[in-house]
């Protein structure tokens, strides 16, 4: 049998007094779309943070496709493509320029680097637009560009930290059409956080219902809403358990 993509068994991370992952178990099989669901400092970002190795492991033990985040950091890392929350693409520069440079840091031999760019610039429908200043796009076109900067590696894990937040119904559909299209043609595996259990039920294969920096529930989306105690915002889909002390609705205020 393969390794997991994601073998993740005790782990904890603490921001000084605040424990952000609390000894968390979690195995992402290889080729599936996993979601992270969870309120608001659930602990998703930090563990993703841990996966990626942007964070240290300081307890426990995570593992990407056989390699130790702690050990084996430079080798886990080649795996890897990573679309953080926060828009992170250069406005300066056009979009393929947002791409090559991914490619010069992922260390694609030059004369593959400009077909690579525009491979995957083709795979999240950009390619008409490549040339034009990112400042130019809208935000969903934004996320499809930072798509396609992790795609450029090739990578054999997808991690993308709430890849629809902000944008509109219409964009969020399409950012995801683009992500699973690619990971049919590719196998690739798919890591992704989300407060929305509408796209984790539409989108993921399995999900794992985070809270206070542990999985607490752990299913197909389908199994998690039939037994969980979890409710879902009717105006923004964040999800939160329905039993959490001292709250009756989930922590998004709407
Ligand atoms: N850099 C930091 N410094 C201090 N505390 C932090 C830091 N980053 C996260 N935390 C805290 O760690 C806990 C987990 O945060 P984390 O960002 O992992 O949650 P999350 O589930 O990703 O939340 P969100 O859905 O809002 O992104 C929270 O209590 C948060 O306030």
């Amino acid at each position: 049998m393969s390794d997991p993509a994601v073998a993740c068994t005790g782990l904890r991370y603490s921001f000084g007094r605040t424990m952000a992952v609390d000894g968390l178990d979690l195995s992402v099989a290889s080729g599936e779309v996993f979601g992270l669901l969870g309120p608001n400092g659930a602990g998703k970002t930090t563990t993703i943070l841990c996966v990626t190795t942007l964070l240290p492991v300081p307890a426990g033990m995570v593992r990407v496709i056989g390699h130790d985040a702690a050990t084996d950091r430079m080798a886990l890392r080649r795996l890897l493509g990573y679309v953080p929350q926060q828009l992170s693409a250069d406005q300066s520069l056009t979009g393929r320029e947002n791409v090559s440079l991914f490619a010069r840091v992922y260390d694609i031999p030059r004369r593959e680097r400009a077909a690579r760019v525009a491979q995957a610039l083709l795979a999240v429908g950009l390619d008409g637009v490549g040339d034009r200043m990112a400042a130019t796009y809208s935000g969903g076109m934004i996320r499809r560009l930072e798509l396609a900067q992790a795609l450029v590696s090739a990578p054999r894990l997808l991690i993308l930290d709430e890849p629809t937040i902000g944008l509109d119904p219409i964009a969020r559909t399409d950012v995801w059409e683009h992500i699973l299209r690619v990971r049919a043609a590719t196998g690739m595996t798919v890591l992704v956080t989300t407060h929305h259990m509408d796209e984790a039920d539409r989108y993921c294969e399995r999900v794992a219902l985070v809270h206070r920096g542990r999985v607490r529930a752990l299913g197909t989306p389908g199994e998690l809403s039939s037994r969980c105690a979890w409710s879902s915002c009717r105006s923004c889909a964040t999800t939160a358990p329905s039993s959490a002390p001292g709250r009756s609705s989930p922590p998004c205020g709407c």
